[in-house]
């Protein structure tokens, strides 16, 4: 299937105007601004969408289904394209941009979404028409047609490489995940076909939103009053909103009484808040504060002890966040701007310690959709050095007896315990401190001492703690 440039019309017909679906339009703006200046669709949307909503042009249901539209085509973008690529006669780098995002989306509603075939086909259709003109909106619908010929299932099963003959390439295929990531996630993982798989299904899935009621400032019972409101599974702070809604539009969100923060890492706060510690526990340290959401939890867990927290970033601008998320804390606390592998403060000044550090990212693929697709494994030698610097500074600030927590976003064992494991050999004095009972109740941490979540375990990001005391 070629696509034409627009022939000029030699029929009588009438011409008729395309037709501007508000819906489809904004979502196929989302993508162009992803694809062509390197945008994050969770930061691109939602003005779009308060825009939208704030013209009229737009209610709750157009706004859930725009978010359905983005979200699912950047997610399932690797298995669209083969899929598309089945059905066109030339290389897709040969197709125009803005033609395959047209494509992509089209093919969404087809196979991802339950709108009948008929009307996605028109949808996107019509939206060719508007954005790209009717000669290539002839080829979009030649192309759709030719997908709409089979479902989601039958597509993969005919162009994914059989699971037997390489299973890394059909997992990434089926549950469109790049081939290094589905490598890198079952290393960390084990286990057979069964685990990764919803593993990769659980980043295709929309996360639910999560507060939590910041002790001494808020309580879940207050939460609870918000619509589809349900407990958390794991933290006792945590309440989930089951429906997403607008946590913004929260009173105790607005007023930084709760924040939104995903159950794993209320759990990785949790865990370092309850590691055992002789002698004073007065001083505690974020080295890696920014946005805030992890020191604001522990600023108000280290009041309820007569404990201070220092929250230090490198960014000021996210410094400012931090005062932000901590302002109204009930007890003492400092934000400061500072690099953590240059650390203004004395060696050994802090009782319990938190470095949660930049990396990857590779835990919390379901919430950046396009994430996946811009991460590249040489992003892990990047981090490295930093990560271990981190780490050497945490050793190094904490005092005798007292307690790190070594944190990331990422499962991968590059960032994990390959880092932990290095600088336990350069510090000596230090052991780990089996994570796991730090978390009563909580199930499936791994086998310890470290504790890996899990998005289809646990259903939270893919968080990683170590916790190392220093013991001489
Ligand atoms: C994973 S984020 C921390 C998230 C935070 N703990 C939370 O829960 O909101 C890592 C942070 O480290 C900051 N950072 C990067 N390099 C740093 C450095 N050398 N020293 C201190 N902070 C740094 C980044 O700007 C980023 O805000």
């Amino acid at each position: 299937m070629s696509e034409q440039p627009s022939r000029p019309r030699t029929t009588g017909k009438p011409h008729r105007r395309p037709k501007k679906d508000p819906v489809r339009f904004l979502a196929f703006e989302v993508l162009r601004a992803v694809d062509e200046r390197d945008a994050y669709a969770n930061l691109v949307l939602p003005p779009l969408l308060r825009k939208a909503r704030a013209s009229g042009d737009f209610d709750g249901r157009d706004a859930a289904l725009a978010t359905e539209l983005v979200y699912g085509t950047l997610r399932r973008q690797g298995t669209y394209d083969a899929i598309v690529a089945a059905c066109v006669d030339r290389p897709l780098r040969e197709v125009d941009p803005p033609v395959l995002d047209v494509l992509s989306l089209g093919v969404h509603q087809l196979l991802g979404t339950r709108i009948p075939t008929h009307a996605a086909v028109s949808a996107s259709v019509e939206l060719a028409r508007v954005v790209l003109g009717d000669g290539r909106a002839k080829f979009v619908n030649a192309v759709l047609r030719k997908v709409a010929q089979h479902d989601f299932d039958a597509w993969t099963e005919k162009i994914a490489p059989p699971y037997e003959d390489d299973p890394e390439d059909h997992l990434a295929l089926v549950h469109s995940h790049p081939r290094w990531i589905v490598s890198a996630l079952w290393d960390s993982l084990g286990g057979g076909r069964a685990g990764i798989e919803q593993l990769l299904e659980a980043d295709n899935e929309r996360p639910e939103v999560t507060l939590v009621a910041r002790p001494g400032r808020s309580t879940t019972d207050e939460l609870m009053d918000e619509e589809a409101a349900v407990a958390g599974r794991w933290s006792p702070y945590a309440v989930r909103l089951t429906e997403g809604g607008e946590p913004g539009a929260i009173d105790a969100v607005r007023s930084g009484r709760a924040g939104v923060q995903d159950e794993g890492s209320q759990l990785v706060a949790l865990a370092l808040a309850n590691a055992p510690l002789e002698g004073p526990d007065a001083h505690w340290l974020d080295g890696c504060a920014g946005p805030g959401g992890k020191a604001a939890l522990l600023a108000a867990l280290a009041a309820e002890r007569g404990a201070v927290l220092l929250a230090s970033e490198k960014q000021p601008h996210r410094a400012r966040l931090v005062a932000k998320a901590l302002d109204g804390n009930p007890g003492p606390y400092q934000v400061i701007t500072a690099d953590g592998t240059r650390p203004p403060w004395r060696p050994g000044s802090f009782d319990r310690v938190l470095m949660d550090v930049p990396c990857t990212g590779l835990g919390a693929l379901r919430r950046r959709p396009e994430a996946r697709w811009r991460r590249k494994t040489e992003d892990l030698d990047g981090f490295a050095p930093l990560q271990r610097g981190l780490l050497r500074t945490a050793l190094e600030s904490v005092r005798v007896g007292g307690v790190v927590g070594y944190a990331t976003c990422s499962p991968h064992l590059a960032e994990t315990r390959a880092v932990v494991a290095d600088l336990l050999k350069q510090f000596p004095q230090t052991e780990l401190v089996d994570a796991r009972p730090l978390l009563p109740g909580v199930p499936s941490l791994g086998d310890g001492p470290d504790i890996q979540l899990w998005p289809h375990v646990h259903g939270t990001d893919a968080m990683y703690l170590a916790i190392i005391r220093r013991t001489g």
